[in-house]
């Protein structure tokens, strides 16, 4: 379809889903300000070469998607599902920028690229396309590409990966399964025309409450150990927000309903962008 380039280029900024690059970026910076040196031109080099190559792994997902993509309400007005942005286009347009931004954090150094090009790999490879349409551990494996984008923030420091960016990965690895099971349990009905076997699809709404719970509990752990590199301030910040993610988490299992998800889905981002905060504040300072 013939659209002028300034269309064409916010049909791609939406496909890139953008509010959820921010996190990601978030998830490197702190990656590296964890390691407590900042290289300027490095960490310049793993946030945009990390939001090319994290928007072009979203970019390629929806072409791959769209005959998912057009059954769920919540994801039927995507530019390619609307036929703007054919399935061909989207794969070589996103597949081309993983490949930049890999290429860009080459300019940081060789294991920075190896992660960011991993966590587009995992996304496309083993989320997308194997494990989506097929087990509702999808999401559970799924979450180390978000792990990734911390992984190369660390890694674009010093060259390495250690104990310290294993925890901070799995902190956001362990995060991810409450964050996504809240959202398919309000989006269950979605979820479950397109097929796709998400965990409270198949399951009744309070079991799915239990294990965001259970999931949540879990990942509590790994969100306070972080104080042993980032101190005591870092600890009560995260106590203090890990008991309020707790509290819905709690709410949600006493009234298992998509409006209570939708609450404890609503509180999970921002639950993560508090602490990956807390950690580049107090590192700095
Ligand atoms: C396989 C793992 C994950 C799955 C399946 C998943 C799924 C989703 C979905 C479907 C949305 C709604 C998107 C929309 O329509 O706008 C969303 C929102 C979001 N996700 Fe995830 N996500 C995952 C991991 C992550 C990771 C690792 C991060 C960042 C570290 C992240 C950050 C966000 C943010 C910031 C939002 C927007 C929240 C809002 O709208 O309030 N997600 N996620
Ligand atoms: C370092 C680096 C490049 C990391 C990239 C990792 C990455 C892109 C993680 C995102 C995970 C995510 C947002 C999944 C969305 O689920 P979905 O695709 O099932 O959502 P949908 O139902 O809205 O299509």
């Amino acid at each position: 379809m013939a659209v002028s380039p300034r269309i064409r280029l916010i049909y791609y900024a939406k496909l890139s889903k953008p509010r959820i690059i921010w996190l990601l970026d978030l998830a490197a910076l702190a990656g590296a300000f964890l390691t407590g040196k900042i290289l300027l031109i490095n960490l310049i080099a793993v946030l945009i070469g990390g939001t090319l190559a994290s928007g072009g792994s979203m970019i390629v997902n929806e072409g791959v998607e769209i005959d998912r993509d057009k059954v769920m309400k919540r994801t039927s007005k995507r530019p390619t599902v609307m036929g703007y942005v054919s399935k061909k286009e989207a794969i070589i347009v996103g597949s081309t920028l993983l490949g930049i931004g890999s290429l860009i954090g080459l300019i940081a150094n060789p294991l920075t690229a190896l992660f960011i090009l991993l966590g587009g790999l995992i996304y496309i490879f083993v989320y997308t396309i194997w494990l989506k349409p097929r087990s509702p551990l999808n999401i559970v494996i799924g979450g180390f590409a978000g792990s990734a984008a911390a992984w190369a923030g660390y890694a674009a420091m010093t060259n390495n990966f250690t104990l310290a960016s294993l925890l901070l990965g799995l902190l956001i690895f362990m995060w991810t399964p409450g964050h996504f099971w809240s959202l398919a349990l309000k989006f269950k009905e979605d979820y479950s025309k397109a097929g796709i076997p998400m965990l409270p699809v198949l399951l009744p709404e309070k079991s799915a409450a239990k294990y965001i719970a259970i999931s949540n509990i879990l990942m509590i752990p790994f969100a306070l150990i972080l104080y042993l590199y980032v101190g005591m301030i870092y600890l009560v910040i995260a106590s203090i927000f890990s008991a309020i993610l707790l509290l819905f988490s709690f709410k949600l299992l006493k009234n298992p309903t998509g409006e209570e998800a939708w609450r404890s889905f609503k509180i999970s981002a921002p639950y993560l962008a508090i602490l990956l905060i807390a950690l580049i504040i107090i590192k700095i300072v």
